[in-house]
């Protein structure tokens, strides 16, 4: 059995569960032992059944009756239950990329007596297990794991898989549980929603990223976010960018900020530190502007500039403009 564990707002799946339902259907149908089950706990779990089957799903347990909680401890039991029914003995567990996925993966580990992969990027079966691929060392390397014993859990990393699209004429069996006891032990007493100018970075089919390379605040409000603008897009940072105080730290793409994987990323004035390249992991194309031959970022890019950016930006603006009409 391949578990999808999915906690679910009342606005539905949302990609990360999209993208660990796709990546269970992509086994499933590549000789992995299904059926592929989806555990659905949180508020949304009822409404989300049939969302399930469309996205891949054979069979869902959707685990109702909890309401809105931020009791990670109750969504862990919902999802535990939802094994349980669903004869969960052995099999594999699969853990959506998200802040709920990031910490019940391990508790739902220690719970199953299993062992647990986190933020893998690549997962396959191979020779009758499940190869599993994950960065380390700050992204300098990629370990290769598969996991050992009857039962195992594969939390993935946020982007690294292609979210699944719905199709309306799949068929598969749901069914839906009461969530049982427990009283909440944590309340939100306050939510504060981060206030985005046009496209969200995480969203952005592309990116436009500076770096410390950009020498202060102004480029980024303007030849970077110019750039953005015009290929539709949205602008992002560097750690070093976001210490220096030149932008918020909600713009900073890497390890310890955001992964984005848009069609292109262009970094500019950026060296491509391994935990920036990160961040970037899942980008299509990317393109670096650097004054340095020898920057790393050189490494991953399909298409680099070398040179500085304020004789090669204006051109390049210029150029996309003409291109764009
Ligand atoms: C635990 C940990 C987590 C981290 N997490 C992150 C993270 O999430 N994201 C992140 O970005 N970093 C992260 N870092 C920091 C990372 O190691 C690098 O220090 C950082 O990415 C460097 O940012 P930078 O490339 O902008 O600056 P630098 O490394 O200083 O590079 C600046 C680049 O700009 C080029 N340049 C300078 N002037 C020009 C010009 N006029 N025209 C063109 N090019 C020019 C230079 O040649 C150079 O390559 C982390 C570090 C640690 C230890």
């Amino acid at each position: 059995m391949l578990f999808v564990a999915l906690t679910v707002p009342s606005e539905g799946i949302g990609r990360p569960g999209r993208e660990v339902l796709g990546l269970a259907r992509r086994l499933a149908d590549g000789g992995a032992p299904g059926p592929v089950v989806a555990g659905i706990a949180g508020p949304g779990a009822a409404q989300a059944a049939a969302e399930a089957v469309g996205l891949g799903a054979d069979r869902v347990v959707a685990v109702t009756g909890r309401g809105e909680t931020a009791d990670r401890t109750l969504l862990l039991r919902d999802l535990l239950a939802a094994w349980e029914r669903a004869g969960g003995n052995a099999g594999w567990v699969l853990v959506p990329g998200d802040d709920a996925g990031r910490e019940l993966a391990p508790r739902l580990a220690f719970r199953l007596n299993a062992g647990v992969v986190t933020d893998a990027v690549q997962v396959a079966w191979e020779g009758g297990r499940l190869e599993t691929r994950r960065p380390v060392y700050g992204g300098k390397a990629v370990a290769a794991l598969a996991l050992q014993g009857q039962v195992g859990v594969i939390q993935v990393k946020d982007r690294a898989f292609d979210a699944a699209e719905p199709d309306p004429a799949r068929t598969g069996q749901a069914e839906e549980i009461p969530a049982e006891g427990g009283s909440p032990r944590m309340k939100v007493v306050e939510q504060v929603r981060e206030e985005v100018e046009g496209i969200p970075m995480e969203e952005a089919p592309v990116v436009v990223a500076g770096g410390r390379g950009m020498g202060g605040p102004e480029p980024f409000q303007t030849e970077l976010n110019e750039l953005a603008r015009i290929l539709g897009g949205a602008v992002g940072a560097s750690l070093a960018a976001v210490d220096a105080g030149w932008v918020p730290p909600s713009y900073q793409v890497g390890q310890t900020g955001k992964s984005v994987a848009p069609n292109l990323y262009v970094a500019v004035g950026i060296s491509g530190a391994s935990q920036h390249v990160a961040g970037i992991a899942g980008a299509k194309h990317v393109v670096a502007i650097n004054k340095d031959a020898e920057a790393p970022i050189f490494r991953v890019a399909e298409l680099g500039l070398v040179g500085d950016w304020k004789e090669v930006l204006p051109a390049f603006i210029q150029a996309v403009r003409e291109l764009r009409g």
